[in-house]
C-alpha cells in the first residue's frame, strides 16, 4: 500500500488548491504532530521543532523570512514558494497606494465622514462645509512624477509597466533581474545601476525585494534625505525593508508626504501621515486560488514523485515516471564524489540505472534516480550511510 501523506496546513488554504489532491493519497489537517508536509501562508516557523517526519514545506504566497529556509536545507527539507501567482494583487495594491498618497484619499475620506458622522452636518450646510473644507485635500497627479522600483522580480516588473502605462517616468533598480523579467519590462523603465540614484532622482519609491540581509533597513534616514522633498515612500515587501524610525522623522520634517505600507506596527500605524494595511498584498480571490494551487501542485509533486519546482533552497530537479522502475531521492551535501558514491552503492546492489539527474544549489545538492525494477529496503539505509548524505527516500509512485 502506497503511503498517504499528512499534510498540515498552518493558514487557511483556498479550497480550488486544496481539492486537487487526492484524498487516497493526501490526509489534510491542522493538528498533526507527524506530518510529511506543512503548507502554509505567513505562519512563523521560525520556533518550529521540525519533525523527524517532515519531507517538505510549502508557502502558498511569494515571501519565504516566516520560514528557516536554510536550517531546512540543512535538514534535506525543500521550501517551495509560488513565484508570481500574486504578483498582480500586490501591483493593483500598490496602483491603490501611488493614488492614495498623491490624493490624500485617506483622510479626504475621513474628513466627510467626520462632517456626518461627529459634527452632524446635512443639506446645505453639509455641502457648504464640503466645498470649503476640500481644498485641504488638494493632491497632484502622476503623469511625469518619477516611480523608483526597487526589485524588478514578478510584482516590481508589472508595477514598474502600470506605473509607465499611467504616464509616470520610471526608474528600476535590481542587480540580480532575469533575463526572463527583462523581458517583460517596458522598454521606457530605465534602469539604474545605483540605488542612491534611484533615491535622488524619485518622488515616489516602491519596494519589492524580498527581506533578507542585504534588504534589511534599506530605506535608510540617509537615503530618505536624499529624494527630493515631499516624496512617498511605499512598501508591500516588508516591515523590516523599512528604517521606519528615520520614515516618521522624515513624516514630520516634511521630507516626505506619506508613507504607505502593509506592515503595521504601533507606533506606525496611528501617524497622522502613514496608511498602514493589515498586510492585504495577496488578499484576492484570485491570487488566494493561485497560490493554493501552485503551492499544492508542486508539493504532491514532490512527495509523488520526488519532483522540485520553484524551490528557493534545493535546485529544480524533475523526471517523468518510467513503468517499472523504481525512483530513489537523496539530499546530500555538495562536495566532491558524493555522485561516484551514490552509483557504487547502486551498482553492488546489482541494479541497473535507467535515468539519473543530479543538480547542486549553494552548499547542497539533490539527486533524483530511476532504477530498473524493485528496490529492497536496505538499500536506502546503505545510502544514507554515505558521508555527506542528508537524506534518502523510496519513492512509491
Ligand atoms: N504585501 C504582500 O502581501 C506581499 C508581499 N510580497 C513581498 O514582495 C517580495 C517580492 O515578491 P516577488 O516580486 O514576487 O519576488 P521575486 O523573487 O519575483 O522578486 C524579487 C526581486 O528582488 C530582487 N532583489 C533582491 N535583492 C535585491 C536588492 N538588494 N536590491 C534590488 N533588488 C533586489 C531580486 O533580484 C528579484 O528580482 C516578496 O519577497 C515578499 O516579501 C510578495 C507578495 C505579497
Ligand atoms: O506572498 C507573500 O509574500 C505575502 O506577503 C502574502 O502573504 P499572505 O499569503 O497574504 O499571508
Amino acid at each position: 500500500m502506497p503511503e498517504t501523506f499528512r499534510i498540515q496546513t498552518l493558514n487557511a488554504i483556498s479550497p480550488l488548491g486544496l481539492n486537487r489532491l487526492d484524498r487516497e493519497r493526501f490526509d489534510l489537517g491542522t493538528e498533526f504532530t507527524d506530518p510529511r508536509a506543512i503548507l502554509l501562508r505567513s505562519a512563523d516557523l521560525h520556533s518550529y521543532d521540525v519533525p523527524h517526519s517532515l519531507y517538505a514545506v510549502a508557502r502558498a504566497g511569494a515571501g519565504t523570512n516566516n520560514i528557516p529556509v536554510e536550517k531546512l536545507a540543512s535538514l534535506g527539507i525543500p521550501v517551495f514558494n509560488t513565484p508570481g501567482a500574486n504578483a498582480n494583487a500586490v501591483k493593483e495594491l500598490v496602483i491603490a497606494g501611488l493614488l492614495l498618497a498623491a490624493r490624500n484619499l485617506y483622510h479626504a475620506a475621513d474628513y466627510t465622514k467626520d462632517l456626518v458622522a461627529e459634527q452632524q452636518l446635512s443639506g446645505k450646510d453639509l455641502d457648504k462645509q464640503v466645498e470649503a473644507g476640500k481644498k485641504q485635500f488638494a493632491g497632484f497627479e502622476l503623469p511625469g512624477r518619477t516611480l523608483g522600483v526597487i526589485g524588478l522580480g514578478a510584482i516590481g516588473v508589472l508595477v514598474a509597466n502600470a506605473a509607465q502605462a499611467m504616464g509616470m517616468k520610471v526608474l528600476g533598480y535590481d542587480p540580480a533581474i532575469t533575463i526572463e523579467r527583462a523581458w517583460q519590462l517596458s522598454p521606457s523603465v530605465e534602469q539604474v545601476t545605483s540605488v542612491e540614484e534611484l533615491f535622488a532622482r524619485s518622488d515616489f519609491i516602491t519596494l519589492h525585494v524580498p527581506l533578507i540581509e542585504a534588504t534589511q533597513g534599506l530605506v535608510s534616514a540617509e537615503r530618505i534625505a536624499s529624494m527630493p522633498a515631499g516624496s512617498v515612500v511605499l512598501n508591500f515587501a516588508r516591515g523590516g525593508v523599512v528604517d521606519e524610525e528615520a520614515v516618521l522623522a522624515a513624516l514630520d520634517s516634511g521630507q516626505l508626504h506619506a508613507y504607505v505600507n502593509d506592515f503595521p506596527t504601533e507606533v506606525g500605524a496611528v501617524h497622522p501621515k502613514v496608511i498602514t494595511l493589515p498586510h492585504l498584498g495577496a488578499s484576492t480571490s484570485e491570487a488566494e486560488d493561485n497560490c493554493a494551487v501552485m503551492a499544492v501542485d508542486q508539493l504532491s509533486d514532490f512527495l509523488l514523485h520526488g519532483n522540485i519546482r520553484n524551490s528557493v533552497n534545493f535546485p529544480e530537479v524533475a523526471m517523468a515516471r518510467s513503468p517499472n522502475t523504481t525512483r530513489l531521492g537523496i539530499f546530500n551535501e555538495n562536495k566532491p564524489n558524493m555522485i561516484g558514491q551514490i552509483t557504487t552503492v547502486l551498482a553492488e546492489a546489482g541494479l541497473n540505472v535507467t535515468e539519473f539527474t543530479n543538480k547542486a544549489r549553494g552548499d547542497y545538492a539533490y539527486t533524483l534516480v530511476d532504477v530498473e525494477g524493485e528496490v529492497a529496503d536496505e538499500l536506502k539505509e546503505q545510502i544514507l550511510a554515505i558521508d555527506g548524505v542528508i537524506r534518502a527516500r523510496k519513492i512509491e509512485g
